[in-house]
């Protein structure tokens, strides 16, 4: 089911992925009523005709990559960047938005983004001392108060309306992210300081990091556009998406489904792998003081491989090169001087120099290149937001433009509940010995 669900969106991307760019004024809801029924036949007519075809293997190569969706897709107005909006615009509707499609989903984002009082609340209650990741998870779970999914199926809406609820629920979540996440960095580290009202004219990433309080730092801000567009997908196995679609496919709400999904981010295998990063390198940064060369680094790889510790930011489950993703945040800093000149961002690419051939010799991983967490957060560090437990959130706001758009094409192609079958291993060895 999941290799049917992803290489239909890669399909869908793939066919409409166009340079035209005419002056649609479009919302994103009318867009999806064109698109839905004609992928709704699609499945359809796929399951009746092909379900047991083998199609062969897809390779990353085939995939459209990060470099052609930062010449397709609109940035900010006065960025390069991609943005969140223009992301998210592709990923649900396989089109690429125009310039004056972009900024009215912007300002329909603003305009749903202040978080309602009780969550505030809830946010302010909890101590400090509880992990930024755990506090956006409960979060988000609480907005589902106001969930329209809920609402509507218990006034017994059919299943063909299900997807138009799921869609007014996902961009409500999608748009007070930034005001919870901020909410969050704002209470664990600077005591609860007042934020800025949402700029209705500003993009999503623009008002997250002014409610932050790193309005002024428009580099950094750019480099989250990108780093916050490019995190939001990748395909529908990875552990934060897939938890999204199984806690989704029980028809639980998306903040429900989405929340379930932040606790797989939150783990060190997947989304929190950003944060290990920073702790690794800073660590190693320390044992080996001004002294960092190539041969040094080496050596520290080895004694975290001997520890019996994986290498974080190395490795992958699906991929078997360097991440495209690691590619585009390093071709960030090749182009600012300033980056160049800081020590994390140094590390990370001297590491990078030898890693793949120690994780090579060590011979265990598939993969031994890096993979988009090995450079994620050292330019954030660079950038002042030094605050490195809380780096996964970040990945955690940008992670629901994949999952929710996912959830909201689960519900319009009626995918069904997800329940593998699970045997014992004596059943297994059964079924082996009688050559089943
Ligand atoms: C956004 C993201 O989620 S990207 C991934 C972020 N996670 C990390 O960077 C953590 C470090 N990497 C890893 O632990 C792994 O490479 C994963 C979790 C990403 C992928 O796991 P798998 O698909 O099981 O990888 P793979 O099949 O290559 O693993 C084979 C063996 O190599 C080991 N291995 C894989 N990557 C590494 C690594 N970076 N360092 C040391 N050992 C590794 C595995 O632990 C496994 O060991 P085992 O046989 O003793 O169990
Ligand atoms: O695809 C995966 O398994 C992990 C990953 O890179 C992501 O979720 O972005």
């Amino acid at each position: 089911m999941l290799f049917r669900r992803s290489t239909l969106r890669l399909a869908s991307l793939c066919t409409h992925v166009s340079t035209q760019r005419f002056a649609s004024t479009k919302t994103l809801k009318e867009t999806l009523q064109e698109v839905i029924p004609a992928k709704q036949e699609q499945l359809k007519s796929l399951k009746a005709k092909h379900s047991q075809k083998v199609i062969g293997d897809v390779k990353v190569e085939n995939i459209i990559g990060v470099p052609a969706l930062k010449r397709l897709l609109p940035a900010a107005p006065g960025g390069k960047e991609i943005i969140a909006e223009s992301m998210l615009w592709l990923l649900l509707t396989g089109k690429v938005p125009t310039e004056a499609e972009t900024r009215q989903l912007s300002r329909e984002l603003a305009e749903k983004g202040d978080l309602p009082t009780y969550v505030e609340k809830l946010i302010d209650g909890l101590s400090p001392s509880i992990h930024p990741m755990t506090q956006l998870g409960i979060g988000v779970a609480a907005l589902n108060h106001d969930s329209e999914f809920q609402k509507a199926y218990e006034s017994g809406i059919k299943k063909t309306e299900y997807w138009t609820h799921t869609l007014e629920d996902c961009l409500t979540l999608i748009a007070r992210l930034p005001a919870l996440a901020a909410r969050i960095y704002r209470n664990i580290y600077r005591q609860g300081a007042e934020a800025p009202a949402i700029d209705k004219d500003l993009d999503l990433v623009g008002n997250y990091t002014a409610l932050m309080g790193y309005g002024a730092n428009k580099d950094l801000t750019e480099y989250l556009r990108l780093y916050i567009s490019i995190h939001g997908d990748h395909e529908g196995g990875n552990a934060s998406a897939h938890t999204a679609h199984l806690v989704g496919s029980t028809l639980a709400d998306p903040y429900l489904a989405y929340s379930a999904a932040l606790f797989a981010l939150a783990g060190p295998l997947h989304g929190l792998a950003n944060q290990e990063v920073l702790r690794w390198q800073l660590a190693m940064l320390k044992e080996l003081g001004g002294n960092i060369t190539l041969d040094n680094i080496k050596d520290y790889l080895w004694k975290t491989l001997k520890s019996g510790q994986v290498v974080p930011g190395y490795g992958h489950g699906v991929l078997r090169k360097s991440d495209p993703r690691f590619i585009a945040l390093q071709e960030f800093c090749d182009t600012r001087p300033d980056l160049l000149k800081s020590a994390t961002i140094q590390l990370v690419k001297k590491t990078y120099q030898v890693a793949p051939g120690v994780l090579t010799e060590h011979g265990k991983t598939k993969n031994p290149w890096p993979n988009v967490d090995a450079a994620s957060g050292c330019v954030l560090y660079h950038y002042g937001l030094t605050e490195f437990k809380y780096y996964t959130v970040i990945f955690g706001v940008s992670r629901a433009l994949g999952a929710l758009t996912q959830l909201v094409w689960a519900r319009a192609l009626g995918l069904p509940l997800e329940r593998p079958k699970s045997v014992s291993m004596d059943t297994l060895q059964d079924m082996i010995s009688k050559g089943a």
